[in-house]
């Protein structure tokens, strides 16, 4: 057992601290220890993390927190000094009576002898003492990076907790008198202040505990005073001398001030009141006052959110801007200058192209500053040939090609909204669909075109605009060249962009299996095997970078299958109209019914022999004949023919697999599931293998390859090490809407439950309550027919193998980054740089208790804040959630702070946390939470699902689990389609 004694320094949050369990004894042990550079820590330090170091070790601690706690008790202790020597500085009082209180020490002793006597520490009298920055320290012994031995003779700031065996006990300060200074002099106030600089308020410890012990939470205090009173609050001593500056006054105000909502004056800028904590109590948490001793409750003195945030940075919406039409992308090119600027400031810039005031200008100098440290770090790290690096990615082949491909997606997410809102629009046409088809081969398009013309959906269609629209198509062609696979553009020395002689579909090497860069000319295989009208088994489109499908036989049975019920349909229904097309459609005539394997269809023939299946789409009340000439339906005839398969379809649709992993020449297909009467949602079309979307409960399925058109296509890394890559897709609604209500599938529902659930979620009250403990780790069982699955480890092996026989020469191979994946650490790096958090503001809740708001505007997919806490073990979790539901803090019984982020760990903010903890749940949340890897450590970060604009609450989904009447907890969320219960 080691007696370790840990202190918690930097900048007042605890946060991500990591407890452990060991053999019984829990062990409290550091992120840091991990760190292995200087660099590393600086890094840590400034993104909040955790600052617990085993004793022995400190001389890594991060001076700041105790520097600052440091010199202001120095500064009190010589104001004391000064003051017995008659030299206070002119201006500056100091009464007897605030004067450095010369009982502490006893105070001190007291406690220290209490503690001894075991009083205070918790029975087992764990290993590891953990130090809170926050809470009051009244034991300098417990302090050991206090690095001057002044320390020891402080006021006792601080009310220490200690931590063990994952138990908090609070240690109640021996309040001595503390120090008041003159009202008048504020000045000398904000010297002190100075102390305590501006920093990571995230890191600050929102620790909302004591009810006797005062601690205030700077996040409220911010609400009032926006950045002002932000400041590190740990220092009781500090609140005190702010408190008692205000004299009479303040008093007064406190008055009003009974639930701690607001703890600054709004007068006095830089005063904050010491407060007694808002608690929340009872079943649905209503606010009280944290002060139960007795203390007649006052009314909150309740400050409008709108004069927060008009205190808070200006962010405001410029009046003639449309909200819909503020995507980042949009921001940034809104930009008078075309400067890249964050997006808040750009928010000013649309529609309106000017900043509003200084604050601003300086809040985009600092971003685009920020943003561009973060580009150069990014640039640097990638050059280092770190593991977020874009080179390793671009060895691992195009689908790895983060850097580039993230201008691709921009462009992509672009077009997806612009199709959205067309879509909505009924002058949209297909031109946008044209726009994002680059990756179609000139010679393709007009083929793919020709297939889809039925389509009510997103696919051209063969009007009187079609000419125009292809013309576009083939523009859009030239100027843009990306990889039919992975749609990137982006290429190297050894993953270069092919572009096939013959069709001008480009490719990736890597993409396309083709590990020598071809001499002179290549060739796709079908035009190798010079193989006309093609399309893929799978979809039954043409078009794209396709491979040979092996073991096609199925799937061919279930496409026709698909195509002969619409054909069979019109037999019975319209046999009339048949005739009248046949006639209609020059030089067909139909030869009848062809009968295979107990699947009936229309075998039509060209006057020429050449056989041709008939597929009829549905036209309003009408039917149209579409006749296709293609790969399959020559094979019905020809079984030598070759069928082919798109490299995405191969690669998207569950169940297929891919044998010759050098080449990727084939794919076999025999493991794909179409379901002839699936209907793609993009295409309208039934048949052929669908995927389902990604999001819970949504029912809409599309093929591979028309989301693949759209973008709406994603890969992830999972699996624990990363091991697996899971392919998924969204439909256009929850890419362009995420908090869209779900078709409500109530086959899926269940099964989406449990996907969901199993993403990221809070903990459900009640250990019991995780049923289905887990992260996502593999997604091979449960993904299936759910929209996602795992690429068999054949076509991993394929990327993998091309980029292992290049990096013998080039370096490391590394397995592929998903796109996602760079996008979230890159974002989580900008929100760190640009410091975020503080636009956020803890305020009175309309949904329960207190809640975190934005007082800027976040556009979607927008990092928003990052949950930090304790992370502890399971068994940690379970105790202390029994201690949270049987002790006497009432917040902590009604509240859960706990987030669950794999199968063992579970992060605890409920003593030690950051604002993230103030998240409340909503059922149409406005952000989503994700756990994303940075160096090595997982991280549980808030991302914007939609755009979020100045005031509004930021909610996520908790996913707690499903539990029996009784134990329901009812949700307040108050959103149209609220389900009632949280669990
Ligand atoms: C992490 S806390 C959220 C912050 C909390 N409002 C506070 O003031 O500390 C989570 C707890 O808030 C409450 N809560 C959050 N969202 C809620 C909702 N939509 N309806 C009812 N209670 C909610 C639940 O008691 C839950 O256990």
């Amino acid at each position: 057992m080691d007696s370790s004694t840990v202190d918690a320094g930097d900048t007042g949050c605890v946060s991500n601290l990591i407890v452990d369990e060991g053999s019984g004894v829990d062990k409290c042990w550091s992120s840091d220890d991990a760190l292995e550079s200087e660099k590393s820590a600086e890094f840590l330090t400034s993104t909040g993390n955790t600052s617990l170091r085993k004793a022995g070790s400190f001389k890594n601690l991060n001076h700041q927190s105790s520097c600052s706690l440091l010199d202001e008790l120095k500064l009190l202790n010589s104001l004391t000094w000064l003051k017995a020597q008659n030299k206070l500085p002119a201006g500056l009082a100091l009464h007897e009576k605030d004067e450095y209180p010369q009982n502490f020490e006893r105070g001190l002793e007291d406690g220290k002898k209490k503690r001894e006597m075991g009083s205070e520490s918790c029975p087992t009298s764990g290993p590891y003492t953990v130090q809170e920055e926050n809470p009051e320290c009244n034991d300098s012994a417990q302090f050991p990076s206090c690095p001057s031995k002044s320390v020891k003779t402080l006021f006792p700031l601080r009310q220490s907790k200690t931590l063990t065996f994952g138990t908090c006990v609070t240690q109640p300060s021996s309040k001595p008198r503390l120090p008041k200074f003159s009202a008048k002099k504020l000045s000398r106030k904000r010297d002190l202040r100075r102390l305590y600089d501006d920093n990571d308020r995230e890191v600050n410890d929102v620790n909302q505990t004591e009810l006797n012990g005062g601690t205030d939470n700077c996040e409220i205090s911010e609400v009032s005073r926006g950045k002002k009173c932000k400041r590190d609050f740990s220092s009781n001593g500090f609140r005190e001398f702010l408190t008692r500056e205000s004299g009479h006054e303040g008093a007064r105000k406190r008055k009003h001030n009974s639930v701690g909502l607001k703890s600054c004056s709004s007068q006095q800028v830089n005063i904050c009141y010491r407060k007694a904590r808002p608690i929340v109590c009872g079943k649905y948490g209503e606010l009280a006052n944290g002060n139960l001793d007795g203390d007649v409750p006052k009314p909150a003195k309740v400050v409008p959110l709108s004069r927060v945030l008009n205190s808070a940075r200006r962010c405001t919406l410029p009046k003639n801007c449309n909200p819909k039409s503020t995507s980042r992308r949009e921001l940034k090119k809104t930009s008078p200058n075309g400067a890249v600027v964050s997006s808040d400031v750009c928010h000013n810039h649309t529609g309106c192209g000017k900043i509003n005031d200084t604050p601003m200008e300086k809040e985009k100098k600092e971003c685009s500053v920020g943003d561009k440290k973060i580009r150069k770090e990014l640039t640097k790290l990638e050059h280092l040939g770190d593991d977020q690096s874009e080179k390793d990615h671009s060895k691992l082949g195009g689908i790895a090609h983060a850097q580039l491909k993230l201008k691709s997606k921009e462009i992509r997410k672009r077009s997806i909204y612009e199709l959205t809102d067309k879509g909505k629009d009924p002058s949209f046409d297909s031109s946008s669909f044209s726009k994002i088809s680059n990756c179609l081969p000139a010679k393709k398009e007009g083929k793919l075109l020709k297939t889809a013309e039925d389509s009510k959906l997103g696919l051209c269609k063969l009007s009187s605009k079609s000419s125009t629209l292809e013309h576009q198509c083939h523009s859009d062609l030239d100027s843009d060249a990306f990889c039919c696979v992975c749609g990137s553009s982006n290429k190297d020395e050894i993953n270069n962009l092919l572009t096939c002689s013959q069709c001008s579909i480009k490719v990736h090497q890597a993409c396309y299996g083709v590990s020598k860069l071809p001499k002179g000319h290549w060739c796709c295989r079908p035009c190798r095997t010079s193989s006309k009208d093609i399309v893929c088994v799978l979809c039954g489109y043409g078009g794209g970078a396709m491979t040979q499908a092996l073991r096609s036989r199925t799937v061919v049975k279930s496409l026709l299958r698909a195509w002969n019920a619409e054909t069979e349909c019109m037999a019975k229904n319209k046999l009339s109209s048949v005739k009248t097309l046949q006639k209609d459609s020059s030089g067909l005539h139909c030869s009848g019914y062809g009968h295979q394997d107990n699947s009936s269809f229309f075998v039509l023939q060209r006057e020429d022999g050449r056989p041709l299946v008939s597929a009829v789409c549905k036209m309003g009340m009408s039917y149209k004949f579409d006749v296709m000439h293609n790969s399959i339906t020559v094979g019905l005839l020809d079984s030598a023919t070759k069928q082919w398969v798109h490299m995405v379809c191969g690669l998207w649709t569950p169940g297929t697999r891919c044998p010759n992993v050098d080449t990727m020449s084939a794919f076999d297909v025999s493991g794909a599931h179409p379901r002839a009467d699936v209907v793609c949602c993009i295409c309208k079309r039934a048949g052929g293998s669908c995927i389902q979307c990604r999001v819970a409960n949504c029912s809409a399925q599309f093929h591979p390859w028309c989301a693949h058109q759209k973008g709406l296509l994603q890969s992830e890394l999972e699996g624990v090490d990363n091991e697996n890559i899971g392919f998924y897709g969204i439909c256009v609604l929850h890419a362009t809407h995420p908090t869209c209500e779900s078709n409500h599938d109530p086959v899926n529902t269940e099964a989406g439950c449990i996907e969901e659930e199993e993403l990221t979620c809070a903990r459900t009250e009640g250990s019991k309550g995780r049923k289905r403990d887990g992260f996502r780790h593999n997604y091979c069982d449960q993904s299936k027919g759910n929209g996602g699955c795992l690429v068999p480890q054949e076509q991993l092996n394929a990327w993998v193998h091309i980029n292992g026989q290049k990096s013998s020469t080039q370096g490391l191979p590394k397995l592929p980054v998903s796109d996602i994946e760079h996008d979230c650490r890159k974002e989580y790096a900008r929100y760190k740089q640009a410091k975020f958090w503080k636009h956020l503001v803890v305020y009175k809740s309309g949904i329960h208790a207190l809640g975190l708001y934005t007082s800027r505007f976040i556009s979607r997919s927008e990092m928003v804040v990052e949950y930090v806490g304790e992370i502890v073990g399971l068994r940690v979790a379970d105790k202390r959630e029994n201690e949270y539901q049987s002790g006497k803090k009432l917040q902590y019984k009604s509240a859960c702070y706990f987030f669950r982020i794999d199968k063992e760990h579970i992060i605890d903010a409920t003593c030690k946390g950051g604002i993230a903890r103030f998240v409340n749940h909503s059922c149409v949340p406005n952000c989503v939470a994700k756990v994303i890897s940075v160096r090595n450590e997982k991280k549980v970060v808030f991302f914007a699902e939609r755009d979020i604009f100045p005031g509004e609450e930021i909610t996520y989904d908790y996913h707690f689990n499903h539990e029996d009447e009784g134990k329901k907890i009812p949700c307040f969320c108050n959103s149209k389609n609220c389900r009632r219960y949280l669990n």
